[in-house]
């Protein structure tokens, strides 16, 4: 007879830390040794909350010849993108731990951020410059990324900007009251970007607060969103809604404070917690419809 408690442990499975910044939330595991690529059904598999770990994206820290880590950022659809700010000050915090220093340097597929501890649970990422070269996204046309030819409902007017991914912020009255998902959808998937758009609704709340919240590829509605938080500053700031000083982005949970100097380079400081560690499942193909065949 088997235990069926025992089977829950999965003694052999990969450690991995879930943590989240600002209630975005990363499984992460460290592949600084024991090489890791899992495949797009596994992503899906260990990022979904009903049958696996549970997390917006799923972060395998592997090593790296010219910094500290190397940190490969997998969406749930198995899409590996270039940026992410809360995994990145996740990340972090976790080497600094490790090591005991200041600052640490990490190279993600678009940059090398270097990283810096603020506080027991708070590190600043140098998140390099915002650009809006409408080739680097890519875009389907040419287009003024400043003012974006592009409507859906009431979004309209948007920014499109590159923090190493892409972001377009529309800046909108009363947030809390929008349905974002819904409005936010068309968007994320309009021919103009044809690789989609992490898009971003924010609101002035003054000239140094702004609210945001995000709906991220492939099409989640997120806790928060670093790099979506530089974009909607820098955006703020190129369409004169606020002033150039440190600006609060309130997201939900918390905030984040950005900072983008005359050129356009952001820097993000702002929290990391850490939820709980453990092993993965251990995973199979199949195996979900095998799960779902017994229930
Ligand atoms: N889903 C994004 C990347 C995630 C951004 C992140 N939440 C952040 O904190 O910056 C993409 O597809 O680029």
């Amino acid at each position: 007879m088997t235990e069926p408690w025992s089977g829950i442990f999965c003694a052999e499975g990969r450690p991995f830390v879930k943590m989240h910044g600002l209630r975005n939330h990363f499984v992460i595991v460290d592949a600084r040794r024991d090489h890791y690529a899992p495949g797009k059904a596994e992503i899906a598999h260990v990022c979904d909350v009903r049958v696996g770990v549970g997390g917006d994206q799923l972060l395998v820290v592997e090593p790296s010849d010219a910094a500290d880590a190397r940190l490969r950022i997998l969406n749930i659809d198995g899409r590996e993108v270039g940026a992410c700010g809360n995994a990145t000050r996740c990340v972090a915090w976790l080497l600094l731990e490790e090591t005991g220093a200041d600052a640490v340097t990490i190279e993600t597929r678009a940059a090398m951020l270097r990283c810096t501890r603020q506080g027991p649970r708070e590190v600043s990422v140098e998140m390099g410059r915002i650009e809006h070269d409408w080739r680097k996204f890519p875009l389907a046309r040419e287009v003024d990324t400043l003012d974006l030819p592009l409507a859906h409902g009431p979004l309209a007017h948007g920014v499109a900007s590159w923090v190493g991914n892409p972001h377009v912020t529309f800046f909108v009255q009363d947030l809390p009251a929008l349905d974002v998902a819904a409005l936010a959808r068309p968007v994320l998937t309009d021919p103009l970007f044809p690789e989609q758009v992490n898009v971003g609704l924010g609101e002035i709340l003054g000239p140094t607060r702004i609210r945001l919240q995000a709906y991220e590829r492939p099409g989640i509605l997120t806790g928060a969103c670093g790099t979506g938080a530089c974009a909607a500053v820098r955006a703020a700031q190129l369409r004169g809604l606020i002033g150039s000083g440190p600006v609060r982005v309130e997201m939900g949970a918390g905030a984040v404070t950005i900072e983008v100097d005359a050129q356009g380079s952001a820097v993000m400081t702002g929290p990391v917690a850490t939820c709980f560690r453990g092993r993965l499942p251990l995973y199979a193909e199949g195996r979900d419809e095998r799960a779902d065949d017994r229930n």
